[in-house]
This record gives structure tokens, C-alpha cells and sequence, in this order.
């Protein structure tokens, strides 16, 4: 039988609203402290063109770790697969902002995922662009389409100010020779980009290429479809850092979250899931953001391990 995707989001959204006294907002960010921890919003994105949309879903957050998306996708076009010499594949097992594994394996990230490659890909595009963080919001604005899109400059600032244990992380890696350009570069454009303000709504539709094999809806091509397929296998394995396991084991998709306390999930064939809710547990995702995504996995059934899913009437959303 057909959902109403309508009806199932406004469950859910009021079920999450439930949730959003747990946990605590990143404050290690000071103006991401500033926030109203109390609110929650949810948006899927089909590859047909359709929004559902409840809660605040059209209220911009700071996108924190999921620009992480943007920019592996923007430096894996211009680099290719030379990339992987310099970051590799694997879970940390680690929180995000861990430097214990940077030793052992000679500067060289587990993944792009954790804030060490993360500022490796920064530093990739320092090397191409004057001005790197700008390239990623124009990436961002070609994805959506239109120029609605904005660094929040004062948590740029807070974050670039604060920005000690990254710091350390980008100098180590410099010492082994996997940080090219400047220190201080590399961290203004990574603190920019993590700065980033979006909605729920908008994170979804720019993430599409995602679930569409590397495909925007409107035919425009991002991505080679394995690159594409690749960038899902690492958020599955890595997007939740050292709750990934758990993430793939309770949502079955592909995910990536941030400490503004967003999650963006993708379907593949069909869809993108974004929710979002400030507090967050002890490993830096949102608390009610995950409940609201694992709950819309069950009641749809979509999955990348199999199974019917049940989607809305009219069969949009793929
Ligand atoms: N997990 C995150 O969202 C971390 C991003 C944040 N800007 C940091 O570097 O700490």
C-alpha cells in the first residue's frame, strides 16, 4: 500500500520534537552554542523532483562535517583517483577530531571523513582554487540550481578561533609531507566551509547526485557513477565516525552527519533523507536527527540491503 509521506513526516517530526531534551549542542564552537537546541526539522528529496517536507526544514543550520560531502565530491573531480595516495578508506573507529592514528600510519587519514582528511581534501583544493571555500559554495549553488546559499561568517570565525586540535592535526601531517599548503590557509577555508549554512530541504536536493548514481534530477552529470557509488560506500562505513556501525546497522543507508547537528542519508535509485536536530551524544551526532532517519528506514523499508519499500502515492520519489 502506498504511504503518505506527508503524514509519515509529520509523525515523525513530532515523535523527534519528543527527543530533542537529550544531549548536549557542540560548544567547543562557540556560536554553534548560540543555537535553539529545541528545534528539529525534516526533508526527502526524490530523484523525481518531489519535497516532503516537516519541522523547521527550511531553516538554515551550520552544515559543519556534511560540507566534508561537497568538497571530497569537488576534489575527486578535479583529482581523480591520484586522491586516494594521499587519504584512505577505512573506519577510524576514532572521534572525528583524532590525531592517535596519525602517527602509526605516517600522516596519512583513514578516511575523508575524519577531520584529518577532511583537511587533506581542503588542502587538494587550496591547491587548485584561490579561493577554496568559495569554490565549494558554488559547487553547492550549481547542485541546487540557484544562489540561496551562505558561509555564516560569525561561525567561521568562532570555529577558525577555536581551531587548536585541527591545528595540530594539519601541522603533523605536514610533517610527513601530506599537507601542501599552508597551515593557517588550509584552516581558513576549512573552517569557512565547515561554516556553511544550510536547510534541511536544501542539503537534501543539492545531495541528490548522490542517489542518482551521480545525476542531478535535471540530467546534469557531477559525478562518474563509480566515484558516486564509492563516496555512499564510505558514508556507510565512515560518514557517523565511530558510530558508523551503528548508524548502518540501525538506518541500512548511507550517512553523513555534522556537529551543527544535521544527518543527511541517501537512498540510492530514489531519494535523500535530511534531519536535523543540535544536541548530540557523546559521538557528535544528533540524537533526535538519527531517531527521526532510523524511523523513517522502518516505516518506509528503504534500505541498500533489500527488501520492498513502501513509497508515496502516485509512486513519486522513484
Ligand atoms: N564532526 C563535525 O561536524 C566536525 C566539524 C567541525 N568543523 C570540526 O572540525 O571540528
Amino acid at each position: 500500500m502506498p504511504l503518505n509521506f506527508d503524514k509519515l513526516l509529520a509523525a515523525i517530526a513530532r515523535h523527534a520534537q519528543t527527543l530533542t531534551d537529550a544531549g548536549a549542542v557542540a560548544d567547543y564552537i562557540p556560536a554553534l552554542a548560540r543555537v535553539d537546541p529545541s528545534q528539529f526539522g525534516i526533508a526527502v528529496a526524490g530523484l523525481d523532483g518531489s519535497l516532503y517536507c516537516a519541522g523547521v526544514a527550511q531553516r538554515a543550520f551550520s552544515i559543519q562535517s556534511i560540507s566534508k560531502l561537497f568538497a571530497l565530491t569537488l576534489a575527486l573531480q578535479r583529482e581523480g583517483d591520484a586522491l586516494w595516495q594521499r587519504v584512505g578508506r577505512e573506519p577510524s573507529g576514532t572521534p572525528f577530531n583524532s590525531l592517535v592514528l596519525l602517527e602509526r600510519e605516517r600522516g596519512i587519514p583513514r578516511n575523508p571523513f575524519v577531520n584529518a582528511g577532511a583537511l587533506v581534501i581542503t588542502d587538494v583544493l587550496c591547491q587548485r582554487y584561490l579561493q577554496p571555500e568559495r569554490a565549494v559554495l558554488e559547487f553547492i549553488h550549481r547542485l541546487l540550481g540557484r544562489s540561496t546559499v551562505a558561509v555564516d561568517a560569525e561561525v567561521a570565525r568562532s570555529e577558525r578561533a577555536h581551531s587548536d586540535r585541527n591545528s595540530a592535526i594539519a601541522h603533523f601531517m605536514r610533517s610527513f609531507g601530506n599537507l601542501r599548503g599552508q597551515v593557517g590557509a588550509v584552516l581558513d577555508a576549512y573552517c569557512a566551509q565547515c561554516a556553511i549554512a544550510m536547510s534541511c530541504a536544501e542539503l537534501a536536493q543539492a545531495s541528490l547526485f548522490l542517489a542518482g548514481d551521480g545525476c542531478q534530477p535535471r540530467g546534469a552529470r557531477v559525478l562518474d557513477p563509480q566515484a558516486t557509488r564509492r563516496i555512499n560506500a564510505l558514508m556507510l562505513t565512515c560518514g557517523a565516525y565511530d558510530a558508523a556501525g551503528d548508524f548502518a546497522f540501525r538506518m541500512g543507508l548511507p550517512t553523513k552527519t555534522g556537529v551543527g547537528g544535521g544527518i543527511l542519508a541517501v537512498v540510492p535509485g530514489r531519494m535523500t533523507i535530511c534531519a536535523w536536530s543540535p544536541r548530540l551524544d557523546a559521538t557528535g551526532n544528533s540524537i533526535a536527527a538519527a531517531a527521526a532517519i532510523e524511523r523513517f528506514a522502518a516505516e518506509t523499508g528503504v534500505s541498500i540491503f533489500g527488501g520492498e519499500a513502501r513509497m508515496p502515492d502516485g509512486g513519486r520519489t522513484g
